[in-house]
């Protein structure tokens, strides 16, 4: 990127700001002191605002990031000596530097390729039994991401036949919700749809690819594997002193359904960009757009020029090939901008 553009952003839902519902809250809270470590009002009323949501007396952690969120839950639902199968592409295989694996003290992560980003019940199965012996780490959990890394949703079907599977076997079942609000979205689907009635076991939900500064939401509905987890929070540094600037904003996107309408535009601005590129000539969609991102290929140049132009995104998730991210605050403007140098460099 030269320096006279302006950059412009589509790397990632992790670029946007914070969205008004979320500020509001956070301005509002920061009207008066409160008690710290998570024992303040605003998040007993977030955590009860999320076991109304989800219509499930489920136990509620905040903590920074997805990282940590992923890891912890993780560390959580399985031992040391155990392993967890997740997709090949999968987030906690990818990018989470082996934090799962450090937070769990050496639970391995096994992989397993599927098409569009997803786990399948055979795959599953195959990592299961595959061994029986001592020496291999033995499978107690399985990791789904929703939405995928490359932008697709698992359906209700996928996740039913995902869940027998791990009852099968005894495996509990994680959700990286990084996107959940954006695959309860695209599916039209409630959060205990996807969740708890297709027997998910623990869900960290992102807030920060939602409109939120930062800020996750693990939601155990087995509530069974939340035993001490505050202590795990603490010993991993998330627990928050001030815990109400992670938590108000929570109750600004659910309070006002924001999590909803930030997930709707973010998917719709998908939509339009996915149809705009197909347009052109030799752009091809290299995963359906089921989300809030679209992946195409395009010849290096193309990609070269595109940065230079300020573009920001990445090409280094999933299966290679340029990833674009449409957020809460996305605008079609921006898109017709894209679009626009991307018929350019491809002239
Ligand atoms: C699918 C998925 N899971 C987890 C994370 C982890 O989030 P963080 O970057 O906040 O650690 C991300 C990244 O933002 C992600 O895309
Ligand atoms: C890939 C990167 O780690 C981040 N999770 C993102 O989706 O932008």
């Amino acid at each position: 990127m030269t320096s006279e553009c302006t950059p412009r952003f589509l790397a990632s839902d992790n670029t946007s700001g914070i969205c008004p519902e979320a500020m509001k809250y956070l301005l509002e809270a920061n009207q008066a002191d409160d008690l710290a470590y998570g024992n303040d009002r605003w998040t007993a009323r977030a955590a009860d605002r999320f076991r109304e949501m989800f219509d499930f007396d489920c136990d509620v952690f905040f903590v920074f990031n997805g990282t940590a969120a992923n890891s912890l839950a993780l560390s959580a639902m399985g031992r040391s000596y155990h392993s967890v199968i997740c997709h090949e592409l999968a987030h906690i295989e990818t990018d989470e530097c082996g934090g799962p694996e450090f937070f769990s003290n050496g639970a391995k992560l096994l992989t397993s390729p599927g098409a569009n980003g997803k786990l399948t019940p055979e795959g599953i199965e195959a990592l299961v039994t595959k061994r029986s012996d001592i020496h291999y780490p033995k499978p107690k959990v399985v990791s789904l991401t929703q939405v995928t890394e490359v932008g697709t949703v698992y359906s209700r079907e996928e996740l039913l036949a995902i869940r027998a599977m791990a009852d099968k076997h005894d495996l509990r079942l994680h959700m990286d919700g990084a996107r959940f609000a954006n695959a309860c979205a695209g599916l039209n689907a409630s959060p205990a749809e996807l969740t708890w009635q297709v027997g998910v076991d623990a869900l960290c939900f992102s807030g920060t690819k939602n409109g939120l500064a930062f800020g996750e939401a693990i939601l155990f509905f087995n509530r069974d594997l939340a035993e001490d987890f505050s202590y795990r929070c603490k010993q991993a540094g998330q627990l928050a002193s001030k815990m109400r600037y992670v938590s108000a904003p929570w109750l600004g996107l659910l309070e006002s359904g924001a999590w909803l309408t930030n997930a709707e535009h973010a998917n719709a601005m998908a939509r339009y960009l996915s149809e705009g590129l197909q347009a052109l000539p030799g752009v091809s969609l290299m995963f359906p757009t089921q989300a809030n991102s679209v992946f195409v290929e395009l010849p290096p140049h193309a990609i070269e020029a595109l940065k230079t132009k300020g573009w920001t995104f990445y090409t280094f998730i999933g299966a290679g090939g340029a990833r674009f991210v449409c957020a809460w605050n996305t605008t079609v403007e921006l898109l017709d901008q894209l679009l626009a140098d991307v018929k350019s460099v491809l002239e």
